[in-house]
């Protein structure tokens, strides 16, 4: 395990926080009295389609106001108007697809996110262009963002999310639809990011976790079904507690059985297994 997996394993100050969060969409609850924390470093949301993670990140970015719960951020209480413009200048977004011009160079693109984000003029060039070396971009700014691949289009994604230096990054489900090389390469970025801010990363792929994050929260149905470490998860009845590597080419991570947990049969391990 590398020092900021052990770092964020040690309950350090959250650096966000849900408490008794529920989140309505007319007849359909996609959240229910949810509390979790996010501690620095990497922490998953590991769940199947429907179970609440882009709604969950959502109220992390300040997009989405829970009906019931607070949400805290950075310290602060996530309400009011001044308050929530001014967390959201710290704060970072990939979500799971974003719209661009496809005639904006990556550059042009990443500076425009700058601007958005509210970054002085002074400092928007040198952002970008320091965001785009992050995720190794740097030879492409000059290039259309009409003509990347899925892969680059995505990296270029993680750098508009970057380019305000935010102290927490959310990241929807950020390997959807990336070759296995792709994810691999993605899944070292993203660990490379935790060391730089706290990263929240919704996925349904439970490799995805085992090899970048320090903490998971499973979430079904709305509802948090198991916080802790990666490891803490491994080792849960249908958790899948071997070692072994799924094509990383980083250290070896344990596995989880995500088939178990894609199929939702996660909550099979027990009452014992959820925690708040
Ligand atoms: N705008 C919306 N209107 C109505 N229902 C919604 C809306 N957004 C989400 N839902 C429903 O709320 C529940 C949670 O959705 P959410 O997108 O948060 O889950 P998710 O875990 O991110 O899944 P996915 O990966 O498929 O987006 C689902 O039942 C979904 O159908």
């Amino acid at each position: 395990m590398t020092t900021h997996h052990s770092a964020a394993a040690t309950g350090s100050q959250p650096v966000a926080a849900v408490a008794g969060v529920s989140v309505r969409y007319g007849p359909t609850t996609a959240l229910d009295d949810v509390s979790l924390e996010f501690p620095p470093g990497v922490t998953g949301l590991l769940g199947p389609n429907g179970a609440g993670k882009s709604t969950l990140l959502s109220l992390l970015s300040t997009a989405r106001r829970p009906r019931t719960g607070s949400v805290t951020l950075l310290g602060e209480d996530a309400s009011g108007r001044a308050r929530v413009q001014r967390l959201r200048r710290r704060i970072g977004v990939l979500p799971q697809s974003f719209g661009f011009y496809p005639r904006f160079t990556v550059l042009e693109f990443t500076e425009y996110a700058a601007w958005l984000r509210k970054v002085p003029a002074a400092q928007r060039r040198e952002r970008a262009v320091e965001a785009l070396s992050l995720v190794q971009m740097e030879k492409y700014t000059g290039r259309r963002m009409g003509a990347l691949s899925g892969g680059m289009l995505r990296r270029v994604g993680i750098a508009q999310a970057m380019v305000n230096e935010p102290s927490l990054v959310l990241l929807d489900e950020p390997t959807v639809g990336l070759d296995p090389a792709q994810r691999v390469g993605f899944r070292s970025l993203i660990k490379d990011l935790g060391d730089r801010c706290a990263v929240v990363m919704s996925t349904h792929l439970a490799e995805d976790v085992a090899h970048v994050c320090d903490r998971v929260a499973v979430l079904l149905e709305g509802t948090v079904r198991f916080t802790g470490t990666v490891a803490e998860l491994c080792a849960l009845p249908g958790g899948g507690a071997s070692s072994g590597d799924a094509g990383s080419s980083g250290p070896v991570a344990p596995q989880i059985d995500g088939r178990a947990v894609e199929a939702g049969y996660l909550h099979l391990a027990g009452p014992e297994a959820v925690a708040t």
